[in-house]
């Protein structure tokens, strides 16, 4: 189930906010311009499926989000708990950063966790199948795919080189549950 919770961003222990209902999550995230949304696809999605059947799956949402916000590429990033790189990917986003692009991901199965810095705030938005998330170019955020990885997501590209992370230096992502934690 999504769960969205907020921190102050001093206090990691002691959430403001705990909700798991879908338009609660999105009307909070909504304030600080952050698109939360819940895709059905249009036919069955096997374990196996290929970029192309994922994408025609979502065709219709894929076609209406790239109208409204101009991406250049779409693609499908898959990792399950055996991959033997597995550590490595978990810890290449586990540190704050941002983007100079919308980050826009859409997960078709598993789940992840994305933690955005606002201000004095943390939005913490357990993201699972069916979940989108817009997230706007230049906020500062973190996301741990846990230690045993499990999603299969739809990335949405904006700028040609695909994904530049700009990290801030910062030690908030350690002070703050990691995925499983609690
Ligand atoms: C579900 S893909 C998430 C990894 C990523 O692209 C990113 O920038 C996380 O912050
Ligand atoms: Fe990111
Ligand atoms: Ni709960």
């Amino acid at each position: 189930m999504s769960r969205l919770r907020i921190f102050s961003d001093d206090a990691p222990d002691v959430p403001l906010l705990t909700s798991h209902d879908g338009d609660e999550i999105a009307r909070e995230l909504a304030t600080i311009g952050v698109t939360f949304e819940r895709w059905q696809a249009s036919q069955p999605v096997s374990p196996g499926a290929s970029q192309e059947e994922v994408i025609a799956a979502y065709r219709a949402d894929i076609d209406r989000l790239v109208a409204e916000r101009g991406f250049n590429s779409v693609d499908v990033i898959s990792i399950a708990p055996d991959n033997p790189k597995r550590e490595e990917m978990r810890a290449r986003f586990l540190d704050e950063h941002f983007h100079k692009e919308d980050e826009v991901r859409f997960f078709v199965a598993g789940s992840g966790l994305f933690t955005l810095h606002v201000d004095d705030r943390v939005y913490e938005i357990e993201c699972v199948k069916d979940d989108l998330i817009a997230v706007p170019d230049g906020t500062t955020h973190w996301f741990d795919m846990g230690p045993e990885p499990n999603f299969v997501a739809i990335r949405f590209f904006q700028q040609p080189d695909g994904w530049i992370g700009h990290f801030t230096g910062t030690d908030i992502a350690q002070k703050f549950p990691r995925y499983g934690q609690n």
